[in-house]
């Protein structure tokens, strides 16, 4: 039986001091606790993470542990960490942690140690990368690849992408990456545009191995290369990344070139995989391995450190204590970075795709909101879109702002005495700042505002934030982001008592995708899909494709 976390006194205690706090203001949270913007702060490896700015006080907090423990969190995530099937809905243990062990760790699952398969794979990586990045693996026509173009989508795609766009400035070899994921013809066709077949190599990345959209891509990604360069240069440009090995022999591509990983990693917790192989290519094996060192950091700090100080449970719960008990349906995530451009769009599927259930490991229902909704753009230009509502909106929308001393780029200001990073930094800080505490009707009447106007400009204040600073946007920082984000999915999905680590609910679409697809192009009037919905939407597409019935 799944723990209903709802039915146990630590809840219940929660639930009540949570009446008592819920109307309070950050105000007067910082006015009688002057410490807590000091204090209310955890080091998580290079990490330094302030979440003083939360609407709640130190009882609420000693509350939210006493509910983590009384799931099982520290239980739970041991027995992720060693290997046990906490995957329970497909019977597998979730072991993406082991894929950021040290050389020479050890850790033994069903009598076999898997540190040792995942550096042999990490080793191969790193030769064929060598090579790529050195000009010895040539194209068919003898010239140098310039190009790796990863063909994948979800998990196969979303991490290379982000940390592609993260690590720009890491890209050092003359070997540049390009990413198409759509079953939409536009991402092929406009990611090819302007390369050359002779120095492109194509990664076919996929888990499964039977994804439409990859296996469609790479077999017309397959076409424009042998129509180019005849069937014989398959062998030199081609090369997958799979856990199915028959599949990617039957496709064509030599097992030899494939690079595996296993089903204990789920496909939006691979990126740190095999399936990171356009990133190796682009920043070569020793940046990946200090991006794979980052993540391990933050697991070392999620296994060791009591909960009280454990960034990602903290950040997990306070998740949770927004959607659960204030009712918020979404989390707002703003880096002052626009390297961290993709960012948002990665937390989504690691979160959302991890805790959007509504049954608990046992098929029971939920006992509360799942699945926080997580969104966001950088900073500053999300400033100039969506913060008024952060600001002044009826929902309560709690956000975490990310940022780093050392700016990746930096140019001088208008006038040329200061710096545009200082800028954005300054702005990162504004924002937390005039969204936890506002401006007062007293304070803006005062500055002498039309008495009309003041409700209008009123800034409630009171809207939470965690601010997330880190030196500077290198790899072993950007794993320990993800890492964080990992771990607090897990805290939150072992209190709702869910199974974060399948993925029932894309199956069916994918499913009724395959049968409407016909029904679309077949030259007789289509059979009546049950709905009238459907049918009319079906027979307007047909009309104007003009396969008119
Ligand atoms: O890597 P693949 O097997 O091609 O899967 C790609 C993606 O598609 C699936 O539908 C899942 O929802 C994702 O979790 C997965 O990352």
């Amino acid at each position: 039986m799944s723990l209903d976390i709802t039915a146990t006194s630590a809840w219940q205690k929660l639930r009540a001091h949570h009446g008592l706090v819920s109307d309070r203001h950050l105000r007067e949270f910082f006015a009688e606790d002057p410490e807590r913007g000091r204090e209310l702060t955890v080091t998580a490896a290079d990490l330094y993470i302030d979440y003083s700015k939360h609407r709640m006080d130190r009882e609420a907090l000693r509350l939210l542990v006493e509910v983590a423990r009384a799931a099982g969190v520290e239980e739970r995530r041991d027995a992720m960490l060693r290997g046990d099937h906490v995957n329970t809905s497909e019977n597998r243990a979730v072991l993406h942690t082991a894929l950021r062990l040290p050389r020479g760790a050890s850790l033994i699952v069903d009598g076999h140690n898997v540190v040792a398969d995942v550096h042999a794979v990490l080793d191969r990586m790193g030769e064929f990368t060598d090579r790529l990045r050195s000009g010895q693996w040539r194209g068919a026509t003898g010239k140098r690849i310039t190009t790796v173009v990863n063909l994948g989508i979800g998990g196969s795609d979303l991490g290379p992408v982000m940390a592609f766009r993260a690590l720009r400035h890491y890209v050092d070899s003359g070997v540049t990456a390009r990413f198409v994921s759509n079953i939409d013809p536009a991402d092929l066709v406009g990611k090819l545009a302007g390369l050359d077949p002779a120095t492109t190599l194509f990664i076919v990345a996929s888990k499964t191995f039977t994804t439409l959209e990859t296996l469609t891509n790479a077999t017309a990604a397959r076409r424009w290369l042998v129509d180019a360069l005849g069937e014989d240069a398959v062998a030199g440009h081609f090369v997958a990344v799979s856990t199915n090995a028959e599949r990617v022999a039957e496709f064509g591509i030599d097992p030899a070139n494939m690079f595996g990983f296993w089903d204990w990693v789920g496909g939006r917790y691979s990126v740190d995989s095999a399936v990171g192989l356009s990133l190796m290519c682009v920043i070569g094996r020793e940046a990946f391995g200090e991006f794979l060192a980052g993540f391990h950091a933050i697991d070392r700090h999620f296994a060791e450190r009591p909960l009280e100080s454990n960034a990602p449970v903290l950040l997990g719960m306070i998740g949770l204590w927004y959607s659960s008990l204030f009712g918020a349906d979404s989390r707002a995530v703003l880096p002052y970075s626009n390297d961290l451009g993709r960012f948002a769009a990665y937390l989504q599927q690691l979160t959302m795709e991890s805790n959007g259930k509504s049954v608990r490991a046992d098929g029971s229902p939920v006992s509360m909101p799942t699945g926080e909704i997580f969104w966001g753009e950088p900073g500053t230009n999300g400033q100039h879109a969506f913060y008024q509502l952060l600001h002044q909106g009826t929902r309560l929308v709690p956000a975490d702002f990310i940022g780093f001393a050392e700016p990746t780029d930096d140019l001088a200001t208008i006038d040329g005495a200061g710096s545009m990073h200082d800028v954005l930094m300054s702005n990162l800080f504004a924002q937390t700042k005039v969204l936890a505490f506002g401006k007062t009707a007293e304070e803006i009447a005062a500055e002498g505002t039309a008495p009309e106007l003041v409700p209008h400009k009123v800034m409630p204040g009171n809207r939470p934030s965690t601010t997330i600073l880190a030196p500077k946007i290198t790899p072993s920082v950007l794993g320990q982001l993800i890492a964080l984000y990992e771990h607090q999915v897990f805290v939150e999905g072992v209190v709702f008592g869910i199974d974060s680590f399948d993925q029932w609910g894309v199956e069916l679409g994918k499913v009724q995708a395959l049968e409407l697809e016909p029904i679309l192009t077949e030259p007789q009037a289509p059979a009546r899909q049950g709905d009238s919905s459907t049918d009319t939407l079906v027979r307007w597409y047909r009309h104007r494709r003009g396969r008119l019935v």
